[in-house]
């Protein structure tokens, strides 16, 4: 029997499985269009699963069913073992992940400090001023924006800073789960590849399960465990590349194999080669500056 002290870790409630998410036969519909009919998907603890899908599959639809923002039609879904249909959940549960929006979604009159607070004030009444600038400012800097961008406004800031600082307010309080809806989209390839790192570099540091909603097949490659994709109205595979590019289901077999799933694996490989190609003594010289050893 659990004691009450056992009641109080906060981490003690992911199921025993280590599935963080999961949905079971979940139905969406609008009037008479249906968006998702039977679906099922598993996310496990420590993943980065990816979704992908065609425009107007019910990416989003999901995600905000999964947070208790939409209201579907039928179906089960749990996080962390608690049922979040409709927004049922406790508010202990929903302070354990944090969400990314497409478009950012911050407010647009509060500055990037003043966004990353807005979640923390509202778990946190109490809390003091200076501890919440100081939580702000750490949270800015580890989403990869300079302290100073602390004080501008979302409309001064880049479509990268942007998401970055949609990141820092979705990391405001230190959540297990993190839920981010097309974050490279709009960014130029090196900004994608940049973001792509910093998630990956969260998810490694602080044991993060991501959950990430994208159309970049760069991102998929780059760093997402599996893939879960949306078709038919519901998830028809989910698996690594390699698992799914074996399937011949068209839609799979269309977006990975066809040209543009094909250069993001050439430019995924030439990335791994790279990164396991060590740095002869003359490159190191020259990296460092230092001839010691050469
Ligand atoms: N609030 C709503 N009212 C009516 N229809 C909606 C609503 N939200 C979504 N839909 C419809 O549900 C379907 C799925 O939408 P969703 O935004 O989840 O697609 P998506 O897979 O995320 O698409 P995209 O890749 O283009 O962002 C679409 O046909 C959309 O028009």
């Amino acid at each position: 029997m659990a004691t009450r002290a056992q009641h109080h870790v906060r981490h003690a409630e992911v199921p025993d499985d280590g599935v963080v998410i999961r949905v079971r036969g979940l139905e969406n519909r609008f009037g008479e269009q249906v968006v998702h009919q039977d679906l099922d998907l598993d996310v496990k603890r420590g993943e980065i699963l990816g979704v992908v899908g065609g425009s107007g599959t019910g990416k989003s639809v999901l995600m905000r069913s999964i947070i208790g923002l939409q209201q579907p039609a039928a179906g089960a879904i749990e996080v962390f073992g608690e049922n979040t249909v409709g927004g049922e959940e406790s508010a202990d549960v929903r302070k354990r992940w944090g969400v990314l929006f497409q478009n950012g979604a911050l407010f647009s009159t509060l500055s990037v400090a003043e966004n990353v607070q807005v979640p923390i004030r509202e778990y946190y009444p109490k809390i003091d001023d200076q501890l919440l600038d100081e939580i702000a400012t750490y949270k800015i800097v580890a989403s990869g924006l300079p302290p100073e961008s602390s004080s501008k406004y979302p409309s001064e800031l880049s479509g990268g800073m942007r998401k970055r600082a949609g990141l820092a307010r979705a990391l405001a309080l230190d959540p297990e789960l993190i839920f981010l809806d097309e974050p490279t989209a709009g960014l130029d390839p090196i900004g994608a590849a940049a973001f792509d790192n910093l998630i990956k570099t969260l998810r490694d540091l602080l044991g993060l399960t991501v959950f990430i909603i994208t159309h970049d097949l760069d991102t998929l490659y780059a760093i997402c465990d599996r893939v879960a994709v949306l078709a038919d109205k519901k998830v028809v595979a989910v698996g690594t590349i390699e698992e799914l590019v074996a399937l011949d289901h068209p839609w799979i077999q269309e977006y990975f194999n066809g040209p543009r799933g094909r250069a993001a694996e050439d430019s995924a490989e030439r990335a791994e080669e790279e990164s396991k190609r060590a740095l002869s003594p003359q490159e190191a010289t020259k990296l460092t500056g230092s001839d010691e050893g050469a």
